[in-house]
């Protein structure tokens, strides 16, 4: 029952970020403790703000405290271990303590300010209040007259089984208006029912027995004792694609429900999930809970609740699945663990590896690391004995990996052939779909045509407010700006410079469509980009058609590359990658040699052996030829020496400090100002090993006209460096600077910001 107590604020910045004492009053103090949330009166005016309490009876920092205005429930506490996950992500990410509060826990469950009844006293209340749905059930007969249309009638013969929710029965094609009108004649009758938390309650469970290869069950073998000790553990499981690393999760995860503890299973992307749910539903029936960002807040909260009350027993989900309050875990899986999804690219900028590593110390679990093209990060630590590493070599059923055969563009050009389609690739695709068999096509860049560029200047028409070329949109005959949202609509036919005519050209995922369609006016063609997935379950229901063979060739972005499994994929096309092949960053080489090795390792997975198609513009690009041989080990080899010579991770530390502001000449200012404040008290401490390059422009320079710098330090990502970093946040910070620049850091990217 504390008296006084330490609150971190909503909205603080870096040098305020700290504690600020408050006086409980005497009716809060049974709800108030460690991890509750509060609203506080904070500043001259004592304006409402948002808090979290992380001291109680803490020291008075004067005699005349103020009191807090409200307390939250204690369900809405932070748990002790999510609690030592915000000072966690405050000590590593430089983040505020109220931005680590909202990253841990979802949106439904956090409070905000408001007004009470009598219109002053200021109040929490729930970001969410809405858990219920309408349900109807049958209670009387349809009367014949006048005559019950089709829908009305579905409705009656589908209620005769029992209540349903709104939900369900809309997703029979019943619609709102129906109900209500026979609700209004008295055939039904509407209740509010708590929604489902059972998301994906139609999946059958199965729970047949998990029956693994020789060398599956090796690699089960040797990580087993890793899961039962009650020491933290990590390992990497590096096997080839398709070679059954989904059923060696299976089997650990039942291993780890026997032992009474729980699992944690983390996949790259939203359109991942799909599939691991189906699998993980499947085999262990109901206790699986989901958390990613496309369910709604009300699913996403009902799950969130669903784990915090010891529900679950599995979660599975994205990066930000990482902080799900699940206790007692015992095996925390990321798979695809290469990706560059798992690092938040805003505040706190976390990897997910770094918390994961964080919970398993705190669990005493395994944490296991998973890909058949794992960052060099990871496989060096396996190298040299910091991880433990087990393979498997072998795909599943024995299908050796498919065939690869490289095309060269510029060849394919020159001997006639204008279109981004090359012939071998057309004669393959003609092939599979005679053969009845998928074709999967890979296309990293959406949209129609990607540039307009005028004929007389050369110039690229970009965005008004960031340094990117506009991507012209068919279907909606705009031209949009993938980083800002911009619009010119309609398309200008003449360059804003000099007024000569503008040409559209290259080559995006919508005009691969058109083209395919004219190429085979009979197949059945299934486009995958941020486009056609935008609505709720749009991942789940395109993919789910795509496994019933409903389409034959599915082209997309990098979406369709990676963790898909389909039995009757046989060809695997890449249209184009080259601006991959091109790009900065010290990652550069290994998202390319990853992207192709997984997107060819969709071909041939079941009984057929499957072939894949590069096509390219640099045929003899070593990184793209060892991928076309899926030769990791290879490609590791050359990507070690190379982060050695550079001075790259694993080797160092890469630390990013970025600047943005809508002047350049400031942002400009305010890094030269902060390189000068970290070299000063860098040289208090001459033996940090430390390294500043720049400062330099980002590499896109301006963003949603925010210009940007950056500033890349290597050093070794430590304790003491970080408190160098924390030490010149603050003295810039004190700087005040006229027109100051935001500053962001980041230690986990990829060398720009
Ligand atoms: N022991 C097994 N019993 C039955 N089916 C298996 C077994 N091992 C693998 N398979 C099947 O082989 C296919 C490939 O397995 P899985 O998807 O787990 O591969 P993966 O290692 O995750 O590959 P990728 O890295 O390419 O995603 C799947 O359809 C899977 O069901
Ligand atoms: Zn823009």
């Amino acid at each position: 029952m504390p008296k006084t107590v330490g609150v971190a604020v909503s909205n603080a910045t870096f040098h305020f970020d700290k504690l600020y004492t408050y006086a409980v009053m005497p009716d809060q103090q049974d709800t108030v403790r460690l991890g509750s949330m509060v609203l506080v009166p904070f500043g001259r005016g004592s304006r409402a703000r948002m808090g979290v309490v992380l001291a109680c009876d803490a020291e008075p920092e004067s005699a005349k405290l103020k009191f807090l205005f409200d307390v939250a429930p204690a369900s809405a506490c932070l748990t002790p271990e999510l609690l030592r996950l915000v000072h966690f992500l405050k000590e590593r990410t430089f983040c505020t303590y109220y931005e680590a509060v909202k990253a841990v826990i979802p949106y439904g469950a956090q409070y905000k300010p408001t007004v009470a009844e009598d219109g002053v006293t200021p109040v929490l209340q729930k970001q969410l209040v809405r858990h219920t749905e309408n349900a109807y059930k049958l209670v009387g007969t349809l009367p014949p007259k006048p005559r019950p249309t089709a829908k009305q009638l579905a409705a009656v013969a589908l209620l005769a089984g029992g209540e349903r929710t709104l939900s369900a029965l809309e997703e029979k094609g019943i619609s709102r208006a129906v109900l209500d009108n026979l609700c209004a004649k008295g055939v039904l009758e509407c209740s509010k029912v708590n929604k489902s938390i059972d998301l994906y309650s139609s999946i059958p469970l199965k729970n047949e027995p998990i029956l693994l290869t020789e060398e599956q069950q090796a690699a089960y073998d040797a990580l087993l004792p890793g899961l039962e000790d009650a020491a933290p553990h990590s390992a990497l499981l590096y096997g080839v694609t398709g070679s059954g690393k989904t059923l060696v999760f299976l089997k650990l995860i039942e291993h780890c429900l026997q032992m009474g503890r729980r699992a944690l299973v983390l996949v790259p992307e939203i359109s991942l999930t799909p599939q691991m749910i189906l699998r993980l539903k499947s085999q262990f029936g109901k206790r699986v809970a989901v958390q990613h960002s496309a369910l709604n807040h009300t699913e996403r909260l009902l799950q969130w609740q669903m784990i915090q009350d010891g529900g679950a027993d599995i979660v599975v989900g994205t990066r930000s699945a990482i902080f799900s309050p699940l206790e007692n875990i015992g095996l925390v899986i990321i798979d695809e663990e290469q990706e560059h999804t798992y690092r938040s690219e805003s505040a706190p900028r976390y990897s997910a590896h770094e918390v994961a590593r964080q919970r398993a110390a705190e669990n005493g679990a395994l944490l296991l690391l998973a890909s058949a093209t794992p960052s060099t990060e990871s496989y060096y630590a396996a190298q040299h004995g910091r991880t433990q590493l087990v393979r498997l070599t072998k795909r599943y059923g024995g299908n050796p990996l498919p065939k690869v055969q490289i095309v060269d563009m510029r060849a394919e050009l020159a001997s006639g052939n204008p279109r981004e389609i090359s012939l071998a690739m057309e004669d393959a695709i003609r092939h599979n779909l005679e053969a009845g068999k998928q074709t999967i096509l890979l296309l990293n860049r959406r949209g129609y045509q990607t540039v307009a560029q005028c004929e007389d200047c050369r110039e690229v028409l970009k965005c008004q407010k960031c340094s990117v070329p506009m991507v012209y949109h068919k279907s909606a005959h705009k031209l949009l700006c993938h980083y800002c949202g911009s619009q010119l609509d309609p398309p200008p036919a003449r360059c804003p410079a000099c007024g000569g005519k503008l040409q559209y050209r290259g080559f995006g995922t919508q005009k691969a469509e058109e083209e395919l369609a004219k190429l085979f006016p009979e197949a059945r063609i299934l486009r995958m980009d941020q486009d056609t997935t935008a609505a709720k379950d749009a991942h789940e229901k395109l993919l789910a058609k795509f496994a019933r063979h409903e389409y034959d060739i599915m082209v997309g972005t990098q979406m369709v590359a990676k963790g898909l499994d389909f039995e009757d994929v046989t060809l695997v096309g890449v249209l184009g990658i080259d601006s991959l092949l091109f790009a900065q960053g010290f990652r550069a080489y290994e998202t390319v040699f990853s992207l192709v090795t997984q997107v060819v390792g969709r071909s041939g997975r079941a009984k057929d052996p499957g072939f894949a198609i590069i096509q390219t513009t640099d045929p003899d690009n070593p990184v793209l030829n060892l991928a076309a041989a899926q030769d990791y080990d290879a490609f590791f080899e050359q990507e070690i020496a190379y982060r050695k010579l550079g001075l790259y991770p694993p080797f160092c530390g890469l630390c990013v400090v970025g600047f943005a502001g809508p002047k350049e000449s400031e942002v400009a200012r305010a890094s030269a100002r902060f390189a000068a404040l970290l070299g000063r008290q860098a040289a208090k401490q001459p033996d940090l090993p430390l390294r500043v390059l720049g400062p330099t422009p980002g590499s896109i320079e301006k963003i949603n006209d925010s210009y940007r710098y950056k500033l890349t330090v290597k050093c070794r990502n430590d304790r003491r460096f970080r408190d160098l970093i924390r030490e010149t946040l603050t003295l810039y910070e004190q700087e005040k600077l006229p027109g100051k620049a935001t500053v962001v850091v980041d230690l986990h990217s990829d060398g720009d910001i």
